[in-house]
């Protein structure tokens, strides 16, 4: 069989095997109900692809004119045929596959790349083929070999844009899941866990992780496409001497194994790295929420400047020393293939006595293989780097909860619940029954804090308070209360029934001390201008700030009127149950007085539960009832309700 008649055969069956595997993917899919049809404007598409076939057509055709140049042409039509058909029948059978897409949106370009990711390795082997033919040749072949030569180049070219399109179509997909999944995953934190998350690794997830991922699945199509190329061209350097292929393959594990064994000792820089990243990332939140402290006292600005500056350059120095292990790595890798190609050209033809125009085309082979294996080397610390990027995102998830698509499906999906009505709804008390709660932390597991066991009871329209010292209880008493925290013990009851910690939350309107005011408000029914209206002049903003489409004018204003506003909310809210943690501690006579005298008897009459936390003893008589924190331990000061 000639060479001519041997290409045909290969590139017959090569296109028919991966047909009839790829029809078999399809009709399977829509056994197993993965796919189904969908139609699509196809007319347009079918036209462009035939037109991409039409210079393929002509290679195949011209091939054994090229290459058999004394071979008779009814020897070789019918192969030109098989060949031209097998082309057209697996442009047709991946065409179809447009029509039953699978249902997993990665399953659709993630196959097609991997046909077509083979094509431009194809074009690059032809193209190293095309020039040692000729230089092996005579010059009798030039037009037929420029030909090809364009031929490979257009076949290289238009693979590589659909290639880069799919890729970054994939990416795009990639890293909305990854953000949506991490922000869900946010989302479906207990409030406690958010508590411990250091908010630095949250932004280095969501920045540098999925980043990472990002162009790791950019450059994971170039890998495959550079090892596809070195497959072919090891099997090209076959056909000239199997020798010489065993020798570069020795030289080449031996390269591969010396970078795998230096590679380890870069993944722990990098890892070391990431972690400096975390709190690097940390006091840039700092930075960030503390300017205005930091501005105003030298000290405190050297001090945290130069803390920062320590963070930042500790976790350059450890990557850089992470990149200059790598440089090693590869200058090593470098210097064994130069040599291994030095020692193909000095001693093979010594050894195997061989002619020297197998030994330059053995040479040229060995060069083109350079570049698409320094890729493959060169990648180890990003499949290094991914390791540990993919690694800190399943930390950040927790164990176990992202290794199935059904997983991440129903994470993603989790908050599409149907919304229920808590505004307005009738409850008549709530009630805390033997509730304990401990915090620990790991980092230093024999310091506990208990709040309780304790009772506690607040009813439709009465004010309770809530006193006592600093640390006493307080807050972790209305985290309990609203749902925040899970209590390890004990019960806490709306109307003598229990209620999922998570719904309890509904109904309330809280505002805590460090509140965080967001400029839209987000209600069950949405606000009506004319109401809200009504509700500045009663807040006495006046002038300051106006509700359009549900959204504040501004949240540029005095703290005194932020809590207002903050208070406008809550009241807009329309929740069964008010809590305020220390509402009115830094505020002025005239605020106080609007609080206590004047909103508090408002709730009241409105016959909401109002439960205040506070250290203004000046106004306990508003209360109906009060409790006192000390220590972790709640006891009623008057007997009026418990
Ligand atoms: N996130 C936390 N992790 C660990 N311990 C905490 C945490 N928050 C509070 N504590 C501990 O729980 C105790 C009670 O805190 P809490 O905030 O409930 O007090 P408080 O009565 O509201 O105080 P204050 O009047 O100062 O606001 C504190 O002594 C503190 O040591």
């Amino acid at each position: 069989m000639n060479k001519a008649s041997l290409i045909l055969t290969g590139i017959t069956i090569f296109l028919t095997t991966a047909a009839v595997a790829y029809l078999g993917f399809i009709v399977t899919g829509v056994i197993r109900q993965q796919r189904s049809f969908k139609n699509f404007r196809w007319p347009g598409t079918f036209l462009a692809g035939l037109l991409f076939l039409l210079p393929l057509l002509a290679g195949i055709y011209l091939l054994p004119q090229v290459m058999t140049p004394t071979a008779s042409k009814e020897a070789t039509v019918p192969l030109e045929l098989w060949a031209a058909g097998s082309l057209i029948f697996s442009y047709l059978v991946f065409f179809t596959g447009h029509f039953f897409p699978h249902r997993n949106k990665y399953y659709n370009p993630g196959a097609k790349l991997v046909f077509i990711s083979l094509l431009p390795s194809m074009a690059n082997a032809g193209i190293i083929f095309i020039i040692t033919t000729y230089l092996n040749s005579n010059g009798d072949k030039l037009y037929y070999l420029v030909f090809y030569f364009v031929l490979c180049v257009y076949l290289y070219v238009t693979t590589n844009k659909i290639i880069k399109e799919q890729v970054l179509d994939i990416s795009k997909t990639v890293i909305l899941d990854l953000n949506k999944l991490i922000i869900s995953k946010v989302f479906n934190t207990s409030f406690r866990d958010f508590e411990k998350i250091r908010k630095g690794s949250l932004f280095a997830v969501l920045n540098e992780d999925i980043e990472r991922i990002t162009v790791f699945c950019n450059n994971a199509v170039n890998l495959y496409t550079a090892g596809i190329t070195v497959i072919l061209v090891l099997i090209y350097l076959l056909t000239i001497n199997p020798w010489a292929v065993l020798l570069l393959f020795v030289v080449l594990a031996v390269i591969l194994s010396i970078h795998y064994s230096m590679g380890i000792k870069t993944a722990k820089h990098f890892h070391r790295a990431s972690e400096l990243r975390e709190v690097y990332m940390d006091q840039l939140l700092g930075l960030s929420n503390g300017f205005r402290e930091l501005i105003m006292h030298q000290v405190k600005r050297r001090d945290y400047r130069q803390e920062l500056d320590t963070s930042c350059t500790n976790y350059n120095e450890v990557i850089h020393q992470a990149y200059k292990k790598y440089i090693n790595r590869t200058m090593v890798s470098d210097m064994a293939f130069i040599l291994s190609i030095g020692i193909s050209c000095f001693l093979l033809p010594a050894i195997f006595h061989l002619d020297m125009k197998v030994v330059t085309a053995y040479i040229m082979g060995a060069l083109f293989l350079w570049g698409p294996l320094n890729m493959i080397v060169k990648s180890v610390p990003e499949v290094v780097g991914i390791k540990v990027a993919w690694k800190r995102i399943q930390q950040f998830m927790g164990a176990n909860s992202i290794n199935s698509e059904e997983a991440i499906r129903q994470l993603i999906e989790q908050d599409s619940f149907v919304i229920e009505k808590y505004s307005n709804r009738e409850v008549d008390s709530i009630t805390a029954e033997e509730v304990l709660f401990e915090y620990s932390s790991e980092q230093a597991p024999d310091e506990k804090y208990f709040v309780g066991p304790l009772n506690f009871e607040a009813r439709k329209g009465e004010i309770t308070f809530v006193v006592g010292g600093n640390g006493s209880g307080k807050t972790t008493l209305a985290k309990l209360l609203a749902g925040l925290y899970v209590p390890g013990r004990g019960k806490v009851k709306i109307n003598g029934k229990l209620v999922p910690g998570r719904e309890l939350g509904e109904y309330f309107s809280v505002i805590f001390s460090d509140f965080y005011l967001f400029r839209k408000v987000y209600t069950e029914t949405g606000v009506s201008k004319k109401n809200t209206e009504a509700l500045i002049s009663l807040f006495r903003l006046n002038g300051k700030v106006t509700v359009d489409n549900n959204t504040f004018s501004t949240l540029n204003l005095s703290r005194g009127q932020t809590k207002r506003l903050a208070l406008l909310q809550c009241w807009l809210e329309n929740r069964p149950i008010f809590l305020f943690d220390e509402c009115a501690a830094d505020q002025d006579p005239e605020f106080k007085e609007f609080f206590y005298l004047e909103l508090l008897p408002r709730m009241k009459q409105q016959q909401k539960i109002v439960i205040v936390i506070t250290h203004d003893d000046r106004y306990f008589n508003v209360a109906d009832s009060i409790f006192k924190m000390e220590m972790g331990q709640l006891v009623c000061l008057n007997d009026k309700v418990m």
